[in-house]
């Protein structure tokens, strides 16, 4: 009896350019992003040397770059490798020294981790060279990798004096099709993209000075927030400049942000227009100094989307593809952190700098609107001072509540326009509630002014402080009245005579949202007669409330229009009337509503014409 061979195990085999081709499509923006990898690779190769060395100065070792148009080249004095390194980590895919174990609590301390960062030069050219001295064992010879698209790679030491010093020099021939993204002024504009705010010392060099020349510092200054400045103005002006530079608009207030916990640094700059709603703007986020990402919405809460944010963090984590964040406990930290931040500035804005919150509410108050429904404490700081339309105008809460005790808010736009001019007439103080978030706010002014009282306006409120008009006008206008009542009872709308002021109002439309929802209930119920719907509509219609036109005694027309004794002039004048105030709230009219008035006016015109002929 033979028995079956085992099964041999096999290694899986890795089609290189399948991979650099899903890096290419799948996980990086641009092939621009080989320079920010090589470049970042050499910064922690110098975060390593630094810790291998801790006594050497800061800006001993640096990174230069090159560029003439034939080669691309980055050459660090990092820590450097060994010909092992370079067999386990360069020529091993999805292997990194920053995650082995040794190193694992100082993870934090470099930008990359996956393994994968040095593929993307695949991105522009078919060779990887690099020619590496260790610093970890000064003896061992330089040694000289070079990798190609096609998988295969070959390894060999070279004496020492090819690279004298520790470091490592990586360098690519691009491709012809990659000539956009590795022409030296490309190189020079990426560099200073990514790198301006690194804190080793990063040069460029295009190669026209000779060789030998020191390069073009591309971060020659530290990042703004780290400079020193004469004055506090002379800060907060160079931190203005350097938000406009970045994002193009003149910040209406830049806030400093410093998280020395997460080791955060950097500025957000107050948009000075509003932005629409929905639009979220990105922050420019740095790790370690280099350019992440530039749409990075993780690290400030929604609502925050009145400013627009440059930070350099130590810890915050990159995913693979660096353009965004991992969302992590750090992240949910700082983005908490920012928040607060941004609460401070807003409260400091109340408290102290009543223009600055004038012009930032001017811009943002829709936005901080729909921040203090849920925010107490911007509730808090924020409700007095933001506008409101009302009887007496645009104007603050704080200070409408201080000539009106009892503030009364509508629960629509249309219920505002048509109450506006006679509530304010009656000395009753009304806040248009109708817009998103306002009705809800209003509400909530007693929690921060307790001797405010604030109620809804219903029909009933107004009504009251419309004076009844005497039995004996009441008896003479009863005929009018009835001609009135039965040609709107179409509209289910009563009709009743009062007094109220501006005498210039013929006619007031107590019309509530739910009046008019009741009535298109009942209207169906009259539809449906019969069936249990309609029994069950009709039940609700009993209740409806009905509109009412209330007409003005103290204004001529109406006084004019109830003694009229012709019935048809009688019924077409109420329905003009009804159709003036139906207008007046600006609501959106009814087919039947609108053809009332059209009808009504015309026969007013054809009266008027008779009369006159
Ligand atoms: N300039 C350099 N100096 C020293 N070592 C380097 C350099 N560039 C690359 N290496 C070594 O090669 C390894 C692989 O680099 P690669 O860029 O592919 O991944 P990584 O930086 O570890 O992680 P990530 O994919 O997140 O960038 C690194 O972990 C590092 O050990």
């Amino acid at each position: 009896m033979t028995l079956p061979h085992p099964a041999a195990d096999r290694t899986f085999q890795v089609d290189l350019r399948g991979l650099v081709d899903l890096l290419s499509h799948h996980l990086y923006s641009s092939p621009r992003v080989y320079l920010r990898e090589l470049m970042q690779n050499a910064v922690d190769a110098l975060t390593a040397r630094h810790t291998l060395e801790p006594d050497a100065p800061t800006g001993a070792f640096g990174v230069r770059l090159y560029a003439d148009g034939a080669v691309v080249r980055v050459e660090d004095d990092g820590v450097g490798l060994t010909e092992a390194d370079v067999h386990s980590f360069l020529a091993t895919i999805g292997r990194s020294s920053k995650r082995a174990d040794r190193i694992a609590e100082q993870r934090g301390d470099f930008i990359g981790q996956f393994g994968i960062g040095l593929l993307s030069c695949f991105l522009v050219a078919d060779e990887i060279h690099v020619l590496s001295r260790s610093a970890r064992t000064p003896d061992a010879p330089a040694v000289e990798w070079r990798g190609r698209g096609d998988g295969s790679y070959s390894v060999r030491t070279l004496p020492a004096s090819a690279r004298p010093r520790p470091g490592t020099t990586v360098t690519l021939t691009p491709r012809a099709d990659a000539g956009e993204w590795t022409r030296p002024a490309q190189v020079h504009a990426l560099a200073r993209h990514f790198g301006s705010l690194l804190r080793h010392p990063l040069t460029f060099d295009d190669g026209t000075a000779g060789p030998g020349a020191p390069g073009t510092s591309v971060n020659p200054e530290p990042a703004p927030w780290a400079r020193t400045y004469p004055t506090p103005g002379a800060r907060s002006r160079a931190l203005a400049a350097y938000g406009e530079e970045v994002f193009g608009f003149t910040p209406l207030d830049t806030v400093e942000l410093d998280l020395p916990a997460v080791g955060l640094k950097g500025i957000a700059c107050v948009l000075p227009e509003t932005v629409p709603a929905g639009r979220r703007h990105g922050h420019r986020v740095h790790v370690k100094g280099m350019l992440l990402s530039e749409q990075a919405e993780e690290i400030l809460p929604d609502w925050a989307f009145f400013v627009r944010c440059v930070v350099d963090a130590e810890s915050l984590r990159p995913t693979a593809s660096r353009e965004a964040l991992y969302e992590d406990d750090t992240l949910a930290a700082v983005r908490d952190a920012l928040a607060e931040k941004l609460r401070a500035w807003i409260a400091r804005a109340a408290a102290s700098d009543p223009d600055l919150l004038h012009r930032f509410l001017q811009a943002h108050h829709l936005a901080v609107k729909s921040l203090a429904v849920h925010d107490d404490e911007i509730l808090r700081m924020l409700l007095p001072w933001l506008p409101f339309e009302t009887t007496d105008g645009h104007t603050t809460l704080d200070e409408f509540a201080r000539t009106h005790r009892t503030v009364l808010v509508t629960s629509s736009v249309e219920e505002f326009r048509q109450v506006a001019a006679i509530a304010s007439a009656a000395g009753l103080g009304v806040v248009n509630g109708g817009y998103t978030y306002d009705r809800e706010l209003v509400h909530r002014l007693p929690e921060i002014r307790p001797e405010a009282t604030v109620a809804d306006l219903d029909p009933a409120t107004l009504t009251a402080h419309l004076d009844p008009v005497d039995r004996e006008t009441e008896l003479a206008a009863a005929a009018y009245l009835a001609q009135a009542r039965d040609a709107l009872a179409v509209f289910d709308c009563d009709v009743a005579l009062r007094t109220f002021q501006p005498a210039s109002a013929p006619a007031l439309l107590v019309d509530s949202r739910e009046a008019r929802h009741e009535r298109t209930r009942s209207q169906l119920a009259r539809e449906q007669e019969g069936g249990l719907w309609g029994d069950i509509l009709g039940a609700l219609r009993q209740e409806a409330p009905r509109a009412q036109l209330i007409l003005n005694q103290l204004n001529p027309l109406v006084r004019t229009a109830v003694a009229i004794d012709e019935p048809e002039l009688a019924r077409t004048s109420a329905e003009a009337l009804y159709g003036q105030a139906a207008m007046l709230s600006r609501r959106p009219l009814r087919p039947a509503e609108s053809s009332l008035i059209n009808r009504s006016f015309l026969d007013l015109l054809a009266h008027a014409l008779r009369k006159d002929s």
